[in-house]
């Protein structure tokens, strides 16, 4: 027996290396929210996460994260057996509403720690992998067509990612359209091109779009409208020629229930914090599984720790015939791992050894820590 001794949780600012232009926010840099949870044997399990914009995405920020896993998570598990993930869950549900982002951030590392007390690495743990490489595709976003075309046919010359989404419902349909046409057109049948609308339209501009899109060859639609109408949802799936993708609307194994009975989507992009862990993400991949629903893995743009803990969940998954986006580290300047996630012929490799796979560090998080005591200047006077 080990007992969860004490969570540590801290914020680490990253920049990113261009501009990520969303419909809901441009991100400049990201916020990654890292849990350290200590137990008694000596073995520290890590977690994160992270959102998009502060809390334009959804309702929890990295700094609400933080707090509520100080005041509220860390007296509920501390003390408790670390050695059932399972268990420590279930009482932190009985205890705390929602927060699925925290609860992720908590699962990933009850689950590392385990992993590595067992020595298994977390995709082994929760069930058994069925690959050792994920398809990645990357999201083209700058905000400048030109320069969306020069940063994908780069992509593709290093064997990088042969897939892009592009994001759009920021400006106008017709712009947007036009955007992703020329996208299209310059690489050819050499990529597939998908959008994320991340909401924006109504349910008349997404029928009129997703038609327009589905000329302009593009491959897939997700998230056309707000993530509540899953009847407009299940309406546009009815009628699209190409792939409606849910990702908002995807809170959990509830959310995705009622998308699958309703037809609300032909795809279901799986996120672990959305999802609200990785052992919810596993029930969301089986609800789809079961109703005949495709599958794809999301991601919130993390840094190493959420994305190699989404890679061991999607490396479970029998089907995934959309790939995965998991390049969030890829999109930032720095590098949180002493050894960086291996991308190579257009696929992330799973690590294999146990836990995660992973190690932090130390030296670049201290310095990018938001509490990181700064060093202060001293100019000399020119008097
Ligand atoms: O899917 C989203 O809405 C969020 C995210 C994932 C990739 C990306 O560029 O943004
Ligand atoms: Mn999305």
């Amino acid at each position: 027996m080990a007992i969860i001794e004490r969570i540590e949780v801290f914020l680490v600012d990253v920049p990113t290396i261009r501009s990520h232009v969303l419909a809901m926010a441009t991100m400049n840099s990201q916020v990654l929210c890292i849990v350290r949870l200590h137990c008694s044997d000596g073995i520290v399990g890590v977690g994160e996460a992270t959102t998009i914009g502060g809390l334009s995405y959804g309702p929890e920020s990295p700094e609400t994260i933080k707090l509520a896993i100080e005041t509220y998570f860390a007296p509920v598990l501390e003390g408790i057996d670390a050695t059932r993930p399972a268990q420590a869950m279930a009482r932190l549900s009985a205890h705390i509403v929602g927060n699925h982002f925290a609860k992720c951030a908590i699962e990933t590392a009850l689950l590392d720690a385990q992993g590595k007390r067992s020595r298994l690495p977390v995709s082994e743990l929760i069930g058994g992998r069925v690959r050792d490489r994920l398809p990645v595709l990357w999201t083209l976003a700058s905000g400048n067509t030109a320069r969306d075309i020069e940063e994908a046919e780069d992509m593709i010359s290093r064997k990088r990612h042969n897939a892009f989404k592009l994001k759009i419902g920021k400006r106008s349909l017709e712009d947007d359209v036009a955007h992703v046409a020329a996208i299209k057109r310059a690489l050819g049948d050499s990529a597939s091109i998908r959008v994320d609308v991340n909401m924006a339209w109504d349910e008349t501009t997404a029928a009129r779009g997703i038609d327009m899109l589905a000329d302009a060859g593009c491959d897939l639609v997700e998230q056309p409208i707000t993530r509540s109408n899953l009847a407009g949802m299940a309406r546009l799936s009815a009628r699209a020629r190409i792939p409606i993708m849910a990702d908002e609307s995807l809170t959990g194994p509830t959310t995705a229930y009622d998308f699958a009975t309703h037809a609300g989507a032909h795809v279901f992009a799986v996120k672990i914090e959305q999802s609200g862990g990785l052992l919810a993400a596993r029930q969301v991949q089986a609800i789809a599984e079961a109703a005949g629903v495709a599958l794809y893995g999301g991601t919130m743009l993390e840094a190493g720790i959420g994305t190699v803990a989404s890679a061991h969940v999607f490396a479970t998954f029998a089907r995934l015939p959309f790939g995965t986006e998991l390049f969030g580290p890829l999109l930032l300047t720095d590098e949180i791992l002493t050894t960086p996630l291996e991308y190579a012929d257009f696929s992330l490799k799973v690590p294999d050894s146990p836990g995660l796979g992973i190690d932090l560090d130390e030296d670049r998080i201290a310095f990018l820590r938001r509490d990181a005591p700064r060093k202060t200047i001293s100019i000399p006077s020119t008097q």
